[in-house]
């Protein structure tokens, strides 16, 4: 057996969302922030992300997170998300995978019955409250960069659909927000497919005809996930909806969605649904569930927002040693349209 770049890979998912966490192999990136490490990976050593999402090593239903060393003294550790087609600045799922590996690993002693982390995301300091027993992480929450708004009501033209209403937000990844019945899409299971693909329509138009520049980080990715929303209800007093994000390049998030579930928090706020503190459940396709509420309220560059906190639990998989041959044919991976959508 002869394999080079070995990295070592604990597997996690978070509320049915793989978030699989890279503890060792790496060595150190380049770059003062996670966000400047984050870039630097993007653009010399995106080799890794192709390497471990991409086929035969990965599969389009993942992310990978690399766990690094983080240069703020507030910070315990730092890490960088890794998805399908792009490095997003934050991510819910994938905080909540990598707290729980941190911890359950031992990488970062865990104190029960509550650890409290601080953590370096590119999008800056995530504070975490972890719920611990018997040395399982039974709940994480976190506390995200404040959500805003960028357009409510907005009316974008999709090819072969219409007119579409949808709003626009950021929680950490930029959002177009659209009512699922309003384009004749019901949330279950049996109809993910369907679904994806016309998020990925409804997101290639909507980034093509609105602006979404975060203002104080223009260099944040533009819009590049769909939320389809179902109406919210109150169960048992509490505030719940169901939603569907179609992640990058067509598939369905598995979990709530954390920074989609920020975003509608934002939006939900903005359109006088939610009150600061007021408890929001949101549940993903397959029915698991995120709780959330608003911290806080605040400002970014001049826009109101919301500080989000949302909580959610992740199971640890597998452990591996991810590896390449060197005559290996696929040293980078690659990708089929019958998984990997390209429209
Ligand atoms: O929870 C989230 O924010 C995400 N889950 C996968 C895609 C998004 O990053």
């Amino acid at each position: 057996m002869r394999l080079n770049n070995l990295v070592h890979v604990v597997g996690c998912h978070a509320e049915g969302e793989v978030g699989n966490v890279v503890v060792g192999g790496i060595g150190d990136i380049p770059g003062q922030t996670m966000f400047d490490k984050r870039n630097y990976l993007e653009q010399h050593r995106d080799d890794l992300r192709r390497r471990l999402l991409h086929e035969p090593r990965g599969n389009v239903i993942r992310s990978t997170n690399v766990i690094l060393p983080s240069n703020d003294p507030r910070a315990q550790m730092g890490y960088v998300i890794l998805e399908s087609t792009e490095y997003p600045a934050m991510s819910g799922s994938n905080t909540i995978c990598v707290a729980t590996v941190l911890l359950e690993t031992g990488m970062i002693p865990m104190q029960e019955p509550v650890t409290n982390l601080t953590l370096e995301s590119p999008a800056g300091l995530i504070e975490l409250e972890c719920q611990c027993s018997d040395g399982k992480v039974t709940s994480v929450r976190f506390l995200n960069q404040p959500a805003f708004v960028y357009e409510l009501d907005a009316v974008i033209d999709v090819p072969d659909l219409g007119k579409v209403t949808v709003d626009v937000a950021w929680g950490g990844m930029a959002y177009v927000l659209v009512d699922a019945q309003s384009v004749g899409i019901e949330i279950v299971p049996a109809r993910a497919r369907d679904i994806a693909i016309l998020g990925q329509r409804i997101k290639l138009a909507a980034a093509e005809q609105l602006q979404a520049v975060h203002p104080v980080h223009p260099d944040f990715p533009g819009i590049t996930q769909t939320e389809f929303t179902n109406p919210i209800r109150r169960e048992g007093g509490v505030l719940t909806a169901r939603n569907a994000v179609a992640v990058s390049p067509g598939r369905l998030d598995r979990s709530p969605c954390g920074t989609g579930t920020s975003a509608r928090l934002a939006v939900m706020h903005a359109k006088g649904e939610i009150q600061k503190g007021e408890r929001f459940v949101h549940e993903s396709i397959i029915g698991t569930k995120f709780d959330s509420t608003i911290e806080s309220l605040t400002t970014v560059g001049g826009i109101a927002a919301v500080v989000p906190s949302v909580a959610g639990q992740a199971w640890i998989t597998d452990i591996s040693q991810v590896g390449v041959d060197p005559t290996d044919p696929f040293q980078t991976g690659y990708t089929l349209a019958d998984t990997w959508m390209q429209l």
